[in-house]
């Protein structure tokens, strides 16, 4: 069965604690966007892994550097995953990885501008990663890109990882995703845009149970 992420993406504390609340019934982990953890830190992660100890917490810290040094505070405050990018050192990679073992967590490879996902994906499953992300930003989104070749890639890779996928899914292409082979689909704005959050989240969770 394939878990639901939301993107928590605003700045404002309250404001995400909220919409964390509305939509934890219906999905499995709750993503600290990279510019929410950025303005809040650290205590936003320890409020939301207080409210809801029952969801996983994904912090998408987007690490470029000092992999184990900048994750192991996040794991220790209460996140269940957090994510390192790609393009980083595979020293760098290695470095989130051991933090996350070290505290029973998960490590995110996020492909993010990488320019050979494949070769990436196979070298960092193969140094442990437990979940890679193929990512279509919100800027690339912009431009019209999205993530979903990318998707048959990694997933007809036959790796032993968990595939994550992000970049614009919504309630016309999250069965489609599911079925090319994601095992966590992330949404952010097709559930925070949406007149009511609570009821788009509703209406994802139906789609992928039935995908
Ligand atoms: O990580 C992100 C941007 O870098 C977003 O949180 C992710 O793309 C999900 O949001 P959306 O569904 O709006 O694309």
């Amino acid at each position: 069965m394939a878990e639901i992420q939301m993107a928590l993406d605003s700045l404002d504390f309250d404001a995400t604690m909220a919409l964390a609340e509305q939509v934890a019934p219906y999905v499995d982990i709750l993503e600290i966007g990279t510019p929410c953890i950025k303005y809040n830190g650290l205590k936003l992660v320890k409020a939301l892994k207080a409210a809801h100890p029952d969801k996983k917490i994904l912090v998408d810290l987007k690490t470029m550097d000092a992999g184990e040094y900048e994750a192991t505070p996040f794991f220790e405050a209460g996140g269940d995953i957090t994510t390192v990018l790609g393009a980083s050192d595979m020293a760098t990679m290695k470095g989130v990885i051991k933090a996350a073992n070290a505290n029973n967590a998960e490590a995110q490879i996020d492909l993010i501008g990488v320019e050979d996902k494949a070769a990436v994906a196979k070298e960092a499953a193969a140094n442990g990663a437990h979940i890679i992300g193929v990512h279509t930003g919100l800027d690339a989104q912009a431009a019209g890109q999205t993530p979903f070749e990318d998707l048959k890639t990694i997933a007809g890779l036959g790796l032993n990882v968990k595939v994550s996928v992000a970049g614009g899914i919504n309630k016309d292409t999250i069965q489609s995703t599911v079925q090319a082979g994601a095992d966590i689909v992330v949404v952010g704005a097709a559930i925070y845009g949406a007149p009511s959050p609570a009821e788009s989240a509703k209406e994802l969770r139906a789609l992928v149970d039935a995908a």
